[in-house]
């Protein structure tokens, strides 16, 4: 069984192998905490275990409630933010027809999302476009309480209801959210609409696994059941390896020996734009993870070779304060060949009759040189093909090896206190009932 495989040595001009090696026995018994939920944020561990504990029966009801959304919409609008949208959006992007949205022949239902941003434009032209499709909702949110879905979430149901009744609206509407608390799950019980629990124990930036992810991968036509069987290969895989042969683990401990190193910044780089979506789902899951206690690494991203004609300048020559980590897929699922061309004034023909995708990885190759000599470490991760199965491992890959670099780090990587700043000074100015001492405070300073 080929599994996805991590590469570290494009980083041994910048950090010893032993600078490495010292956090072998560190990270297994980090790993070991999570397992037995001894660590911290240990009631948060629940993602853990899910694709060995995911029973047949729970992904047979999903795939029989997207079949049934299949059969009535052309479009499913997914609501929600964060964690309860990047998952499901990151796995879709990277297997969807890249020009989906014109008409590729997919019989599945084109899955649209809401709830993410609060802008009237993105608002206004949804409900423009929606107003004369079939049309279904999938509103997810862990604490049924956020703003920002909620709103979109009103504007929709309302489309909905005036479009084809409240009726048939409820049996177009799913709702994700906690088994009993939020005001999401008040509003489902109360209309009647099909649910699905996130697990209290799975925080949303954990939860791709879980209907949250699940559903609207099984609605745009992909196989659920491949992607959660990538992912408990490698939770078997990350369980059963050793050290110096765990991607997970030798992933965390590279990534600290280079912050100690004073690498402070990681930039995810693909060389295929599917895996764009992929890597904002990461940002979340490193991001919100590690950056607490004035700690942590900031996670970026970059599309290459695209931003190689934008950020590459900086990655060259700039602050050496980044190291790079690199996704890189090894058999692409089609074919294209360059053609000859009789005049060859781009002077090109030296490449004729040569897959794209050579081009590609020489690209990737001669980057991954420039960049080391340049003063940027650099990791790679090699995916032998783009599928549900190996996107199931990488997710497992980068989840298990998160909650080892957090527990590296020392911060609790299950929680993110800092994400409340925003949201209380939003209701002090929007002068929420409820808030008014903090309104009074928050307009002395403007
Ligand atoms: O699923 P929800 O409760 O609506 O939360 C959605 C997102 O927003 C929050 O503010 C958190 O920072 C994220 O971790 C979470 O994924």
């Amino acid at each position: 069984m080929e599994h996805i495989k991590l590469s570290f040595e494009k980083t041994l001009n910048f950090v010893s192998k032993e600078e490495i090696f010292k956090f072998k026995e560190e990270s297994q018994k980090h790993l070991t905490a999570l397992q037995k939920g001894t660590g911290k944020g240990n009631d948060y561990v629940g993602w853990v275990d899910l694709p060995s504990q995911i029973t047949e029966e729970e992904l047979n009801d999903i795939e029989a409630t997207a079949l049934s959304l299949k059969e009535k919409v052309e479009v499913l609008v997914v609501i929600g933010i964060g964690g309860s949208y990047l998952g499901a959006k990151a796995v879709n992007d990277a297997l969807a027809h890249s020009f989906d949205q014109l008409n590729t022949g997919d019989e599945n239902p084109l899955v649209l999302y809401a709830g993410q941003n609060i802008s009237e434009d993105y608002l206004f032209e949804l409900l423009d476009i929606l107003k004369d499709l079939d049309f279904g909702i999938c509103v997810i949110s862990k604490s049924g309480t956020t703003t920002e879905p909620a709103i979109s979430f009103r504007l929709l149901k309302e489309l909905l209801e005036e479009n084809v009744g409240k009726e048939e609206a409820r049996e177009r509407i799913i709702a994700i959210t906690d088994a009993s608390k939020g005001a999401l799950r008040t509003l489902a019980v109360q209309e009647g609409y099909k649910t699905f629990v996130i697990p209290d124990d799975v925080g949303g930036r954990f939860s791709v696994l879980t209907p949250v992810g699940l559903l609207p991968i099984a609605v745009a036509g992909h196989d659920i059941k491949e992607l959660v069987k990538g992912a408990k290969s490698m939770q078997e895989y990350s369980s059963a390896t050793a050290f110096e042969e765990n991607p997970a683990l030798l992933y965390a401990a590279t990534r600290n020996a280079l912050y100690a190193k004073g690498k402070g910044i990681e930039i995810l780089a693909n060389y295929n734009p599917k895996l764009h979506y992929v890597a904002e789902w990461w940002k979340q899951l490193y991001g919100e993870s590690e950056g607490k206690e004035n700690k942590g690494i900031f996670p970026a991203s970059v599309d290459f070779t695209s931003d190689l004609h934008s950020m590459g300048q900086y990655i060259q020559e700039g602050q050496r304060t980044i190291f790079e980590t690199v996704i890189s897929i090894a058999k692409p699922n089609h074919t294209v060949t360059i053609p000859k061309d009789k005049d060859n004034l781009d002077g090109l023909n030296f490449l004729a009759g040569r897959r794209i995708d050579a081009v590609n990885k020489m690209a990737e190759l001669g980057t991954q040189l420039a960049h080391v000599d340049g003063g940027v470490p650099n990791l790679r991760i090699e995916m032998p093909q783009l599928n549900e199965f190996y996107l199931g491992e990488l997710i497992y890959f980068f989840e298990i090896a998160c909650g080892v670099s957090g527990y590296i780090l020392d911060v609790n990587p299950f929680d993110q206190p800092g994400v409340e700043a925003y949201k209380s000074n939003m209701f002090a100015l929007l002068e929420k009932p409820g808030f008014e001492e903090e309104t009074k405070k928050i307009k002395e300073k403007l």
